[in-house]
């Protein structure tokens, strides 16, 4: 599947995202926000960073570009959309993906790996359901949040566990609600997570030589 990997100012994770795809065997490439045609892909990538300096909050600069007016209608269009960190930061500050990442409850910047349980399918986790992933997080602004339980079961996609899939609030790293990690709407064509699955890509890099990340980007192959 043809993907972008879109970059803005500031952003620093574009090309371990593009390492790991191609690990993964997907067709892709970097591009700038400012020359990103839609058109050409079937999927985008929003990765991780500090877009725009994370001024204002995270992922709310980059949220009012034109690049993310074309972003939203690639995903009602039903292209898949994922948001890694503050790829996902810009998604919920955009609105394409409902909810807020509020300042981790301990207002520390949390770099640590965790595991996370695939608690629904979507479009990147077929066939993933009830699976226990090892991710890296990092970030200071990833505590989500949405003001309605009932939505936040729905919606959520990760959640925090221990390597068992355990989901308790001692394995919550952030705060966030229902320890959730990630989302996707309900067609499961947008995503977005806080924990990095390119960090998890290769063997040399990762904890335990975990791959885990590289079975979430293999779906858009
Ligand atoms: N890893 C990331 O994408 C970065 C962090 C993010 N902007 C934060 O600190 O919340």
């Amino acid at each position: 599947m043809k993907t972008a990997v879109i970059k803005f100012p500031g952003t620093t994770c574009d090309c371990d995202v593009l390492k790991a795809l191609r690990e993964a065997k997907v067709d892709s490439e970097i591009v700038s926000y400012k020359s990103f045609d839609p058109d050409k892909y079937e999927a985008v990538i929003i990765p991780g960073g500090f877009s725009f300096g994370d001024y204002l909050r995270a992922g709310s600069i980059a949220a009012s570009t034109e690049t993310m007016k074309k972003i939203k209608e690639m995903a009602n269009n039903g292209k898949i959309v994922l948001g890694i960190c503050n790829g996902f930061q810009i998604l919920v500050e955009s609105g394409i993906l409902k909810g807020a990442l509020l300042p981790n409850l301990n207002l520390r910047f949390i770099s640590k790996w965790v595991y996370v349980k695939v608690v629904k399918s979507s479009y990147l986790t077929k066939g993933l359901e009830n699976k226990v992933l090892r991710l890296p997080i990092a970030h200071a602004e990833g505590r989500y949040y949405i003001n309605d339980i009932e939505e936040a079961k729905n919606l959520a996609l990760f959640q925090y566990s221990d390597e068992k899939g355990n989901v308790l609030e001692k394995y919550n790293p952030n705060g966030s609600l229902l320890n959730i990690a990630g989302i996707s709407n309900e067609e499961g064509n947008v995503i977005g997570l806080m924990p990095h699955p390119e960090r998890a890509s290769f063997k040399e890099t990762s904890i335990d030589s975990t791959t885990d990340g590289l079975l979430l980007l293999r779906g858009l192959k």
